[in-house]
């Protein structure tokens, strides 16, 4: 059996600890030879990758394992590179989230004012990583996961069309997880339909392999309970801030009781409900850093410090198996069955064949092929037109340093009440991305 050579690219990301030991746990089915870690930030990457030194010599000591701010040392000799980087890490999370907020509009990491930033930030990061792939490694295939999800597929369908590129997302992973806790069974044993674009979409079947068709049975308790069902699946879900996010679902169903909401929709359908519950000075960032931030390093910490990580070591992040899914489907031609963000080209029937939606896909050795889902409602249509604008605008000003389509894209987004307060928050989002953004004219 082959065995793969990897790269982590955001090796420091919390994410790290979590993908790494679920490799771990899945060699059976994703034989490794080689891992590594690549990080622009050495001093972040250094404490993740020293404790996963240790924890990798005692678990796994024939897997070759390095980390590195090397690039040529990174991407030489790899088969997948697994990206997941965050450009401006949690500080400029915490602008993104803070500075709408200022307006009394949604602050988030990858919906409306919040994610045009991330965006308009993460766009030439990862068409370097990916031109980097593509230099040193180049039969490499990138399974990007790095936000926002969105608008990096719009910047690699335009910028870098023919890259090995596959941009995934987790929450469908997550919320059929839920959903077949619903109706107990396990995400194996259903096949869904799902359209939209990244954070923006709705399941419109979930069956079980015999054909079953289980939807209204989940929009029952979704009806009454959301997507809450109590089942710890991981820490981080067990935050107040998600509970919240998966029980809103059913006010999103409630608009639309036909189909089963991806929770982000939460953001476009209810933004004064989301305002209203935001607190100004203490957003999902500072969550974040004072939860899964600060229990990761100290982990990775108290890892070094022993020289073991017996009795202290990283959980295994289990719902990342979705990501040896992927890779398994490109290695072995397994044709698994995943939702990804793909160039629609007819997979909505009546939607724009150059826009990057959100579907399920057959995936082999080729790559991602869509499967068609039909016509969609106006109402879905009609959103989804709007919110596939504001990420194209995105990508244009990215291109074009253009001020005006920048503002438009803000104006555009549902979450932005009107062009005045999305220019009031344009420039101090222009103020505070100095240093990433391209000047905008
Ligand atoms: N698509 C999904 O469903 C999904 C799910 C979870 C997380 N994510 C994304 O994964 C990423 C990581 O999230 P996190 O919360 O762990 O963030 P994090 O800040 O802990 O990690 C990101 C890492 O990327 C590094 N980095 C930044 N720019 C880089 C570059 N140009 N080259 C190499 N490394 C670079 C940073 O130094 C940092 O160590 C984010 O983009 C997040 O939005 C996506
Ligand atoms: O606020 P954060 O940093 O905790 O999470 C933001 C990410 O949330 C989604 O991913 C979830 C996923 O929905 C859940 O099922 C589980 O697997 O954890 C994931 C990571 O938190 C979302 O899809 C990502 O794009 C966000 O970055
Ligand atoms: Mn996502």
């Amino acid at each position: 059996m082959k065995q793969f050579s990897i790269v982590i690219a955001g090796g420091g990301s919390t994410y790290t600890p979590g993908i790494v030991m679920m490799l771990l746990d899945n060699l059976d089915r994703f034989p490794i030879r080689t891992l590594k870690l690549y990080d622009n930030d050495a001093d972040r990457q250094a404490v993740l990758g020293e404790a996963l030194e240790i924890t990798l010599k005692e678990k796994a000591p024939e897997i070759e394992y390095i980390y590195t701010t090397d690039p040529k040392e990174a991407f030489t000799d790899v088969d997948f590179c697994f990206a997941h980087i965050r450009t401006g890490k949690y500080r400029m999370r915490e602008l993104d989230e803070k500075i709408p907020l200022k307006y009394g509009v949604v602050g988030q990491e990858t919906c409306g004012p919040g994610g045009i930033a991330y965006g308009m930030r993460s766009i030439k990061d990862m068409i370097e990583l990916i031109d980097l792939m593509e230099e040193y490694a180049p039969d490499c295939w990138m399974l990007n996961y790095s936000n926002p999800a969105a608008i990096v597929a719009e910047a690699c369908r335009v910028l870098r069309p023919h890259s090995k590129v596959l941009n995934i997302c987790d929450m469908p992973v997550g919320t059929l997880r839920r959903m077949s806790q619903i109706i107990d069974k396990t995400p194996e044993e259903l096949d869904v339909r799902y359209f939209g674009l990244n954070h923006f979409g709705w399941w419109t079947s979930i069956k079980d392999k015999d054909g079953t068709e289980y939807l209204p049975q989940i929009r029952e308790y979704v009806k009454e309970n959301g997507y809450l069902t109590q089942v710890e699946v991981d820490t981080q879900h067990m935050d107040q801030s998600w509970q919240e996010t998966h029980k809103k679902a059913k006010d999103l169903l409630a608009v639309d009781p036909r189909f089963l909401p991806n929770t982000y929709l939460k953001y476009y359908f209810y933004p004064d409900y989301v305002v209203e519950h935001s607190n100004p000075n203490y957003t999902r960032a500072n969550e974040v850093m004072d939860g899964r931030e600060k229990e990761v390093f100290s982990t990775a910490k108290v890892i070094i410090d022993k020289g073991t990580s017996e009795g202290s070591e990283f959980s295994i992040g289990s719902h990342a198996t979705f990501i040896v899914d992927l890779a398994r489907a490109i290695a072995y031609n397994t044709h698994e069955r995943m939702v990804m963000i793909v160039e629609n080209n007819g997979a909505i029937a009546n939607f724009d064949d150059d826009a990057m939606v959100e579907v399920p896909c057959m995936v082999g050795t080729d790559g991602p092929e869509p499967l068609c889902q039909g016509k969609i409602p106006e109402f879905q249509r009609a959103l989804m037109y709007q919110q596939v604008t504001v990420e194209k605008l995105v990508v244009q000003a990215y291109m074009e340093g253009s001020y005006q389509k920048l503002w438009q894209a803000l104006t555009l987004s549902k979450t932005v009440p009107s062009a005045k307060v999305a220019k009031e928050i344009l420039d101090d989002l222009i103020e505070a991305n100095r240093e990433f953004w391209p000047e905008l004219k």
